[in-house]
């Protein structure tokens, strides 16, 4: 069974009819060909944008030159109600200031002690779990959101507070507006874009939460009773260049985008890893069996090889972060044609990881792959924790999440898919199923 993929849209149509197919989903708004070309460019009356699938192209944006391709402002203007200046969305020194505090918490070491919490997670969902016709996408997000407070502030999502976050958040993406759409509106970017009332409600209320958690936590460090988790390893980090570490506004920001980033990401892919394992009983069973022998110890990571490769795969099918925007800063001249500064230059890991000339059968869905040529196919298209200095500070941490959470519920229950029920892929803040993925759950 091949996973769904959206419908493309035809070849020509009118720069309003591509409008409204955006507004609606910016998957199905993309012709066929880019699943074949190298680069396609598109012309607004304002400005314009290129998605290259160009391997040597990509690298040049992500990992060459990026000070020359900071993100896109049209594409972080939507979030700034939420994220204030949070590392997602600065450029240039800011922004170095903010990776060098961060990236330490996420060093691979520092992997082994959130291990315990993201385990302690995992057997919570599985007993959340009520056998029936679940809706998995929101039982992931349930669990990711769990992670995430647990490794952070060290508090289960049971907590009030974490719950009033959770449920808030929820509010905000059903309110906010679609990540990249401001980036391929045809306006001229010193417009101002308004935002919803409701997603700036959201948007206050989520941060006054937060702000009272980085309170408390900054009143137990001076006490010295602060729990060793994430949020107190960066509040007591300082910049090694500076040494100056977050200020309580910027603590704020970092937390918002750990939450967003962190959560939305990790239960989007969660959600399609299960149903691949449903509509693919054969790689389930196998899976079934790898984690039979799960053990509450970071060493049991070691034997989950296979698991770790369906998380991979379902990664590369439904790719959380569909597309990344920047914009060129200085004249460049892409594959013969030249671009001006100020341009769109739109990666697309959604279309970069179905590539017709990097992958072998793209639309399949093959864990085994990693096994084999996969990897020679990865160094081109396959990009989910984007590359290069930007890269996700917290793709190790996913990569551990996913793994653990796929294997506690796998361990417990058996997945099936409902007949009538397959699930349409649309990019909303992340990709996801348009009315949810609906599953059979039974005990194992
Ligand atoms: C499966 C899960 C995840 C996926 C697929 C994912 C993917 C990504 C991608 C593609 C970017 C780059 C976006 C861009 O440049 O436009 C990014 C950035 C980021 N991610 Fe993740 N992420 C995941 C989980 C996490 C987790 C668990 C955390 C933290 C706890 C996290 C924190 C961040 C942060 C802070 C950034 C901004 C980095 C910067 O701009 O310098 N992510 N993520």
């Amino acid at each position: 069974m091949t996973p769904p993929k959206p419908e493309p849209r035809a070849d020509r149509v009118s720069l309003l009819a591509y409008l409204r197919l955006f507004r609606r989903d910016i998957l199905s708004a993309q012709p066929a060909r880019l699943y074949r070309a190298w680069m396609a460019e598109f012309r607004t009356p304002f400005f314009r944008s290129y998605l290259c699938n160009d391997p040597a192209l990509v690298r040049r944006v992500l990992d060459e030159r990026p000070a020359d391709f900071p993100k896109s402002r049209r594409v972080t203007e939507g979030l700034l109600p939420l994220l204030g200046r949070s590392v997602f969305v600065t450029n240039g020194e800011e922004w170095l200031h903010q990776r060098r505090i961060i990236d330490p918490a996420f060093e691979g070491g520092r992997l082994k002690e959130a291990f315990p919490a993201i385990w302690a997670a995992g057997e919570a969902a599985v007993a959340r779990m009520v056998p029936g016709e679940v809706e998995v996408e929101l039982a992931a997000s349930h669990a990711a959101a769990d992670v995430i407070f647990r490794t952070l502030f060290s508090l289960p999502i049971e907590d009030r507070v974490a719950q009033a976050v959770f449920q808030e958040f929820r509010a905000y993406q059903r309110s906010a507006p679609i990540l990249n759409l401001a980036a391929f509106l045809p306006l001229p970017g010193w417009m101002p874009r308004f935002h919803r009332r409701a997603t700036l409600r959201s948007a206050r209320v989520i941060r006054g939460l937060i702000s009272g958690l980085t309170a408390d936590r900054a009143a137990a460090i001076a006490a010295g009773r602060a729990p060793m988790d994430l949020a107190t390893k960066i509040m007591t980090t300082p910049d090694p260049v500076t040494g100056v570490p977050f200020g309580t506004e910027e603590m704020v920001d970092q937390v918002a985008i750990f939450f967003l980033a962190g959560h939305e990401t990790s239960a989007s892919a969660l959600g399609w890893a299960l149903y691949l394992l449903a509509t693919h009983p054969e790689v389930q069973e196998r899976v079934a069996a790898e984690v039979a022998g799960l053990r509450p110890e970071f060493g049991t990571m070691g034997g989950l090889r296979f698991a770790r490769d369906v998380f991979r795969e379902a990664l590369r099918l439904y790719p959380p972060v569909p597309m990344m925007v920047r914009e060129n800063r200085k004249d460049e001249e892409f594959r013969g044609r030249q671009v001006k500064p100020g341009a769109q230059v739109v990666i697309s890991p959604w279309h970069l990881h179905r590539h017709e000339r990097i992958w072998d059968r793209p639309d399949e869905f093959d864990p085994d792959r990693w096994a084999g040529e996969g990897r020679e196919a990865a160094r081109d298209g396959y990009l989910p924790f984007s590359s290069g200095p930007r890269v996700c500070p917290g793709a190790g941490f996913a990569m551990l999440e996913g793994t653990l959470l796929l294997a506690h519920l796998v361990r417990a229950f058996r997945f099936q898919a409902v007949a009538g029920k397959v699930p349409v892929p649309v990019a909303h803040l992340t990709v996801r199923a348009r009315d949810g993925i609906w599953l059979r759950v039974e005990r194992r």
